[in-house]
């Protein structure tokens, strides 16, 4: 049982009290500041969820998977989440005035319970703790503004509570009469039952597995050190304070301390660094101290690592990864295939030494594998665990077009990993051999059948809702706008697992990061000269002038956006052509600084497709970085990254909800193009319509992302022609290298059956979708009634694709039925305008005293005597 818990909130000072706190127990922290980066990493965390908060079960529920250790919630969420989430992970919090309304139900459903109360009164505290006998009771005196004193702290611990302390209260110099040292609320219980007053303290590893590394001897005064110090420091018998390896180096840091259940001796957990702990230069004072097994690996491993011998095995591993990699795969197929336990053992182990292997030249230890191993024990949610289709595919190898950029680029290149193949299982064939699922269909619906409620139901999207998505990114926004660089390459190793040296790299780019085949870059070059030609037509490049009254004249002109930030999504696909469709405007436009985002590979490197697109606009910088941390380090800027004035950008929601938070910090002093968000279409198609045209332009959205969604409206079909093109898009859709994706897409999707074309339009409209393809027998003459889209595509031989990437337009549109009131990307969007006015001498005389008389109407003097003060000059 812990001594005390400290409540802290995301204004905790300057952080400096968290990694001490962290050492000596668990942390309570508000779910906004619980999951940010700088909460240290061995820290366990416990999230309060206040009375008046709004957070749901599901984002509690989410609060635990992303690590969090336990909750603690209001009545209203536990008599939800109790019996959903197991009782370890859930704490009660009540107020002292509704302790004895706590069900039963409630009671075995939780862990704990942490009651507010207005003060600490031991004798009440201890009549109430019955009710939760076999539970942990924190308390937590609200109101109180002065610390607790030892007394207090230990009268609570005696009752078998623990004592909630506000860090406010908490610091890390000496005690006075505002706040209490951690140190000392710690050390409230500790007896010595030895002469000399000093505990005895057992060592023990962190790393490895917690094995003994020693045993010594501690002081008030030592403790009080390392807690802070974060080094294992002792009190010698014979020489006073001991910091270990203040003279060896072989020095500790510790993780964790803890006291004993009677609390008169201590473990100290640590990391031990140098020869080893003992003075012997062993790593224990208890045997040999030698490691084996997968710890003794990892040693021989980062030794060889630093410096293998010449012909070393493991040396030439680290030297080619794809030697690597199919070691690893004939070895998990190896495994698989052993019979008896020895066959296993033999197998297993020789698979752990290439995937150890792996690992270390990832920069990845076996401490890191263990806290992954207990950030995932610690999910409540839980996936279905199935295989992916490739891995139980009787075909494993089929290549999908992804693979066709780097598949043909020449021998001599390093071939890059394209991300696809990572993220999306190349598992169907063109007769969908390996894929017997159900049909893949949409939902159909008939207009003329539907309410006006399910008709507005039906113009909605399959998205989250922002606020929800705007409570997840801020933390990862706040972080990296506090602690820049730092921030930033740790959530780029998190979430794209690239480890960088630095985010940002600058012209002239290596053109070996540049390398594609002739194909790929002379289809590039096609669509660069068809998109620069539509957008430098936009320009606006002459000066509006209009004389409005004789002698003023007002004039408008624009001028380009300075810096701009431009986001090319590359979770699951890499997009070349979103780098073109916002690269050109803004070098059209004539923007300064043209800072191009997009996360890495995880080898640390950018795709050459993008590399040699970020070439063709006059990218300044191209920032490694993926979701919400680039869109914060674009919008305040770190050391290595320019602050920039406008951001662009399609992308998931952890990026369109980034956008929409630094767009409203005025701080960041940053506007966005759009709230654009998935992919969507909406097909309109009559009699004349083919069926292969029209599924094949659904499924071209569909498969950018789960959450895509797209529409046929059909006009005047019968029955029949319908079922035609559904059985297409199943047909089309197994066919596809991205049929996971569109599984789940294309059910989401709807087809709505209308009588008219009119009637198709007027639903157009008010869906307002990105993409608005017209399959209809007089398609161009139906454009003129098109209110609200983003783009349209005329007519049977204007798939979307074309439009996407090459024929000149813009792909950065508005979705979400933001086009009722947004335009896609274009020229102008880099530009502002800036409006002047020269009035003469004559132009004056005349206009002053309109002016004069508005200001007067509007009482404001000044303004008016701008304006008198010159006619005066000029009677
Ligand atoms: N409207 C358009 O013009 C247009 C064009 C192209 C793509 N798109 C859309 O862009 C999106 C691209 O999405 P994507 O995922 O492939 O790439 P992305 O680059 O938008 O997102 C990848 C990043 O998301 C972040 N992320 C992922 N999971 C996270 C988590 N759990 N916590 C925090 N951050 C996390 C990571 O930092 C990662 O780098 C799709 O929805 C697609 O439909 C739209
Ligand atoms: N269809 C996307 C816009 O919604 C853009 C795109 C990129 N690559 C292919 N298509």
């Amino acid at each position: 049982m812990s001594v005390f818990l400290p409540l802290l909130d995301a204004h905790v000072g300057d952080g400096a009290l968290l990694a001490p706190l962290a050492r000596i127990g668990p942390l309570i922290l508000p779910p906004d500041f619980a999951l940010t980066t700088s909460i240290p990493k061995n820290a366990t965390r416990y999230i309060l969820v206040d009375t008046d908060s709004s957070l749901s079960m599901d984002h509690v529920i989410s609060l635990l998977d992303q690590g969090a250790d336990k909750v603690i919630v209001p009545l209203a969420l536990a008599k939800g989440l109790a019996g959903v989430v197991p009782a370890h992970r859930l704490l009660l919090l009540l107020d002292v005035a509704n302790v004895s309304a706590v069900s039963d139900t409630i009671r075995s459903g939780v862990s704990g319970v942490l009651i507010k109360t207005p003060s600490v009164d031991v004798d009440f505290i201890s009549s109430f703790t019955r009710f939760f006998a076999g539970s942990s009771v924190h308390v937590f005196p609200a109101a109180s503004v002065e610390p607790p004193s030892r007394s207090t702290i230990r009268a609570l611990h005696a009752a078998n509570t623990t004592l909630v302390i506000p860090a406010s209260l908490l610091t890390l110099s000496a005690t006075d009469a505002k706040q209490i040292n951690i140190a000392d609320a710690f050390l409230a219980n500790i007896v010595s039952d030895r002469k000399d007053g000093l505990f005895p303290t057992v060592v023990s590893s962190h790393l490895d597995g917690g094995r003994t590394l020693g045993l010594v001897y501690s002081s008030l005064e030592s403790i009080q050190e390392s807690i802070v110090s974060g080094k294992g420091v002792y009190q010698s018998r014979k020489h006073g304070l001991w910091r270990k390896g203040e003279t060896s180096g072989a020095t500790q840091d510790v993780v964790r301390i803890r006291l004993d259940c009677d609390a008169d001796a201590l473990e100290f957990s640590v990391v031990q660094h140098g020869a080893g702990f003992c003075h012997l230069e062993r790593q224990s004072c208890f045997g040999t101290g030698e490691v084996s097994g997968l710890s003794a690996l990892e040693h021989t491993l980062k030794s060889r690592l630093e410096s293998a011998p010449e012909g070393s095995y493991t040396r030439r591993l680290f030297g080619d990864p794809e030697l690597l990699r199919s070691k690893i795969m004939e070895e998990a197929d190896e495994l698989c295939r052993a019979d008896t336990s020895e066959e296993i053992a033999f197998e297993a182990a020789d698979l752990l030494y290439f995937a150890l292997t792996r690992c270390i030249a990832g920069g990845v230890y076996l401490a890191d594998i263990a806290r992954s191993l207990d950030e995932k024990a610690k999910k409540v949610t839980r996936r279905p665990g199935n295989a992916k289709p490739q891995w139980t595919s009787k075909l494993t190898t089929t290549e999908g077009p992804a693979a066709h950029c780097a598949a043909s680029t020449s021998a001599e290149t390093p071939k890059p990993p394209t991300r696809p193949a990572a993220t999306v299982p190349a598992s169907a064939t063109v007769d969908g051999a390996g894929d017997s699922g159900a049909p893949i269909r949409m939902r159909t619906h008939d207009l003329s059948a539907t309410t006006v409620a399910e008709r507005a139901q039906l113009l909605r999207r399959p998205v989250l809702k922002s606020d929800e998505m705007i409570a997840k990114v801020r933390p990862i926004v706040d972080d990296v706008r506090a602690r820049g660089d730092a921030a930033l390459l740790e959530l780029t190793a998190k979430f794209d697992k690239a480890q960088l040296a630095t985010p940002v790299i600058r012209p002239p780019f290596a053109p070996e990061t540049m390398v594609l085949p002739d194909d790929v870059r002379a289809a590039i070059d096609v669509a660069y000269a068809n998109i620069h030609k539509f957008h430098k037509a936009q320009a606006a490049d002459t000066t509006l002038r209009v004389e409005t009254m004789p002698g003023v004249v007002c004039s408008r002109f624009a001028r380009p956006i300075a810096r701009v930030g431009l986001y090319i999504p590359g979770g699951t696909a890499i997009l070349p052509s979103t780098a073109l469709m916002l690269g050109i405007p803004a070098q059209v436009a004539g923007c300064k600084e043209i800072v191009l985002a997009t996360p890495p590979r995880p080898d640390g490197s950018v795709s050459p497709e993008v590399m040699y697109v970020a070439q063709l606009v006059g990218a300044s910088a191209i920032l490694k970085a993926g979701g919400a941390q680039a869109v914060a380090a674009l919008a305040y800027g770190t050391a290595s990254v320019p602050k920039v004035d406008k951001i662009f950008g399609p992308g998931n929601q952890w990026v369109t909800a980034a956008k929409m938070l630094v767009q409203n910090d005025t701080d960041a002093l940053v506007a966005i193009d759009m709230p654009a968000g998935p992919s969507e279409v909406l097909v309109i198609a009559d009699h004349t319509a083919d069926a292969a045209f029209v599924a094949a332009d659904l499924l071209s959205q569909a498969e950018h992302g789960v959450d895509s969604q797209v529409v046929l409206v059909t006009v005047g079909l019968p029955s029949e022609r319908i079922a035609e093109i559904e059985a297409e898009v199943d047909r089309q859709a197994r066919a596809l290298t991205r049929v996971d994706i569109v599984r789940q897409s294309i059910p989401k999707s709807i087809i709505v059956r209308t009588g008219s074309v009119e009637e198709a339009i007027a639903f157009s409209n008010d869906y307002a979708p990105e993409h608005l393809i017209l399959h209809l027998e007089n398609a161009p003459a139906a454009v003129a009634a098109v209110e609200n889209a983003g783009s349209v595509f005329v007519g049977p031989y204007s798939p979307e694709s074309c439009g996407d990437y090459a024929s000149g337009t813009n792909h950065t549109l508005p979705t979400n039925g933001y086009a009722r009131q947004f335009s896609g990307v274009n020229t102008l969007s880099f530009q502002k305008h800036i409006t002047s006015q020269e009035v003469t001498a004559d132009g004056l005389k005349g206009l002053g005293p309109v002016v004069a008389t508005l200001a007067d109407c509007e009482g404001l003097d000044a303004h008016a005597n701008a304006v008198r003060v010159r006619l005066r000059a000029l009677a």
